[in-house]
């Protein structure tokens, strides 16, 4: 088992540590940190965030909090803040309503400032529910991953672009939190990809970039209830994705990675 260490590496242009698995916050015309970020070979998990890109997903133009910002001229690593219960709270009944779905919206602290987000990380096992009890599999990322996202990145449903290695880009949704329907004690993060694979992917490189916020997780009365939310959170991703302002994203180089820059153990 690998030992990844947790790191925030802000702003920097470090090529990144092969064995760590890394939260990014880049300028929104940071290309170049992306670039020594995605063309770093061997890495087992990363996450990226955008510090300054929030106007890309049209959701808010809120300026970056306290959390992992710092001036791009000034590079620092510095551990990565746990991920604690509760993310940044938006399922606080005060959260105000996303207007075109009816839904309480994140506070812009918890989502915006960090979107798009950049996240790859191995496949691994969840409890199997997703095709047994929903039908809608769920590709979960390993807790190194979970544990990397920012502390003030709100729990709840997104939908972005997802990549299993080098294979194409689909449109997807994720889920980031404890399941209430199915009270977890431990925090996920698990991707449904709009796409049919042939066939199951645990141990290999999942990529996503994460551009917009649904909806907080809630809780169901009937397992029929949860299908259904997820259903709709999936039709209205579908949707959110065809704007100019996210489709440019399917096309970002951190998803342009080598084939034989992948590696997941096998
Ligand atoms: C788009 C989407 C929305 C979800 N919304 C909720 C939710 O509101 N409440 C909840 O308890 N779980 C929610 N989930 C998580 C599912 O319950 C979870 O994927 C399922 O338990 C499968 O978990 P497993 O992969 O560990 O088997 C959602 C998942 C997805 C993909
Ligand atoms: N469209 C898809 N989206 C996500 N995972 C998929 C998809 N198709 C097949 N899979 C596979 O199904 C697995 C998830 O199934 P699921 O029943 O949720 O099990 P688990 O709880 O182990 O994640 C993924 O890890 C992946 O290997």
């Amino acid at each position: 088992m690998r030992r990844l260490a947790a790191l925030c590496e802000l702003g920097s242009s470090r090529p990144a540590d092969p064995l760590r698995s890394a939260c990014r916050a880049r300028p929104s015309a940071g290309a170049a940190a992306l670039r020594a970020q995605t063309q770093s070979p061997n890495r087992p998990a990363a996450c990226i965030g955008s510090a300054a890109a929030q106007t890309r997903s049209g959701l808010s133009s809120a300026p970056p909090g306290p959390l992992c910002t710092r001036p791009p001229d000034r590079p620092s690593s510095r551990p990565c803040p746990p991920a604690g219960p509760g993310g940044a709270g938006i399922t606080s009944t005060a959260a105000p309503q996303d207007a075109r779905i009816g839904l309480p919206a994140p506070r812009a602290d918890g989502v915006m400032r960090h979107l798009p987000y950049f996240c790859r990380g191995e496949v691994v096992r969840g409890f199997g529910r997703g095709s047994k009890q929903l039908g809608i599999p769920t590709a979960n990322f390993p807790e190194q991953v979970v544990d990397n996202l920012p502390a003030d990145l709100s729990t709840g449903i997104y939908y972005g672009w997802a990549s299993v290695g080098s294979g194409d880009v689909h449109k997807m949704v994720v889920s980031i939190g404890w399941n209430p329907y199915y009270k977890n004690t431990k925090k996920s993060m698990e991707t449904h990809i709009m796409h049919t694979f042939k066939e199951d992917f645990y141990g290999e490189i999942l990529n996503v970039a994460i551009v917009g916020y649904l909806r907080p997780e809630r809780n169901f009365d009937s397992l029929e209830s949860l299908i259904s939310a997820i259903h709709g959170d999936i039709e209205e991703a579908k949707k959110r994705l065809d704007l100019p302002e996210h489709l440019k994203l399917k096309e970002d180089s951190f998803f342009q990675v080598a084939k034989s820059k992948i590696m997941n153990g096998h």
